[in-house]
């Protein structure tokens, strides 16, 4: 395995953080944990599809916070403070008691084995084949973490109304690319949002710089959003979003992406512009890329080395 090389504790191919053991870890130690995850995975999205967008979601949320180890996972206690009430999680982020339900079934098998970092990595990509995309062998061997950061989250998880600019530079933050960034948002193709993450949207029906969205869309989300309740939802794809495709860049470019900050990957820069057109027109370019990108976010370090542990119970440090 190549570790990738990078700055700021990200890598993981400095200090003790240890690295990424190969896809066949638990072949060996615990040959079911893959089956039971994908079991578990589409049984959880069967009884609400949603639950595939959520679980992809979780990985994102946890690997840019110090890395893939299960920061995001930990519950606050009284004298904890965990990243679950950070604002880019909070009633926000979901699928935990699928997580915990997983880990319950592989303590059972072979106890404190299967770290949880490794479980939300899998369970991402599960959740990505059972919504119709692409497959891709998941590098094992993270530890979980006995921290997290709630000002981390805060700070480093990039939110709706960013521009093109402090996109690029979140996702450079963590040595991802402009084009993983690009391809990763391809996540949004699934999943919803609440009305306040696109509030900007209602009011700009005319884009100087880019496509101009329908009025009917417009005017379908301003009436979505006119009942003042904090949990109404839209759909990030207006047209599949349940299917794992590439529907989302199709969108943007008739300008109907939901977030500012979906658009902005049309209307703010030339060559996430160009690269919203290949994906748009050649959905398996977009699933190599994603795949591939998946992969170099699910290795974002630190692996936590001696330093972490295998939890036995997700919401809590052993
Ligand atoms: C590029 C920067 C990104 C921004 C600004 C962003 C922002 C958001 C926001 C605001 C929501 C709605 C949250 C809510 O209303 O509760 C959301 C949902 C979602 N995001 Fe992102 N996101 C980004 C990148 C990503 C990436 C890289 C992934 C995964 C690889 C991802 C996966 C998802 C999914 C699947 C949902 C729907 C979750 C659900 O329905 O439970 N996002 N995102
Ligand atoms: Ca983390
Ligand atoms: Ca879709």
């Amino acid at each position: 395995i190549v570790p990738k090389t990078t700055g700021e504790g990200y890598g993981g191919d400095d200090d003790d953080c240890g690295d990424l053991l190969g896809s066949d870890l638990y072949k060996d130690i615990c040959p079911e944990a893959e089956a039971i995850i994908f079991a578990r995975v589409r049984l959880a999205v069967f009884q609400d599809t949603r639950m595939a967008a959520s679980l992809l979601r979780l990985h994102f949320h946890d690997c840019f916070v110090n890395g893939c180890d299960a920061s995001v996972l930990l519950d606050d206690t009284d004298n904890f403070v965990g990243e679950k009430t950070a604002a880019p999680n909070l009633n926000s982020l979901r699928g935990f008691e699928v997580i915990d339900a997983i880990k319950q079934e592989l303590e059972f098998v072979c106890p404190q084995t299967v770290s949880c970092a490794d479980i939300l990595a899998t369970a991402a990509r599960d959740s990505v084949v059972v919504a119709g995309g692409p497959s891709w062998d998941v590098q094992m061997g993270r530890k979980d973490s006995l921290t997290a950061s709630k000002a981390l989250a805060n700070n480093i998880i990039p939110g709706p109304n960013s521009t093109i600019g402090n996109l690029v530079a979140k996702f450079q933050n963590v040595n991802l690319s402009l084009k993983d960034m690009v391809a990763l948002s391809g996540a949004h193709t699934m999943g919803k949002a609440r009305c306040t993450t696109f509030a900007a949207r209602l009011q700009d029906s005319t884009n100087p710089n880019g496509p101009e969205a329908s009025l009917e869309f417009i005017q379908s989300l301003q009436q979505l959003c006119s009942v003042s309740d904090s949990s109404t939802l839209a759909n990030l794809d207006l047209a599949t979003p349940e299917m794992f495709d590439n529907q989302y860049y199709v969108n943007l470019l008739s300008g109907e992406g939901l977030l500012p900050s979906d658009q902005n990957l049309v209307t703010g820069d030339e060559q996430t512009r160009e690269l919203v057109e290949t994906y748009a027109q050649d959905m398996s370019t977009f699933f190599q890329d994603f795949k591939d990108s998946m992969i170099t976010l699910g290795r974002l370090g630190p692996f936590t080395g001696t330093k972490g542990e295998i939890r036995r119970n997700c919401r809590s440090v052993n």
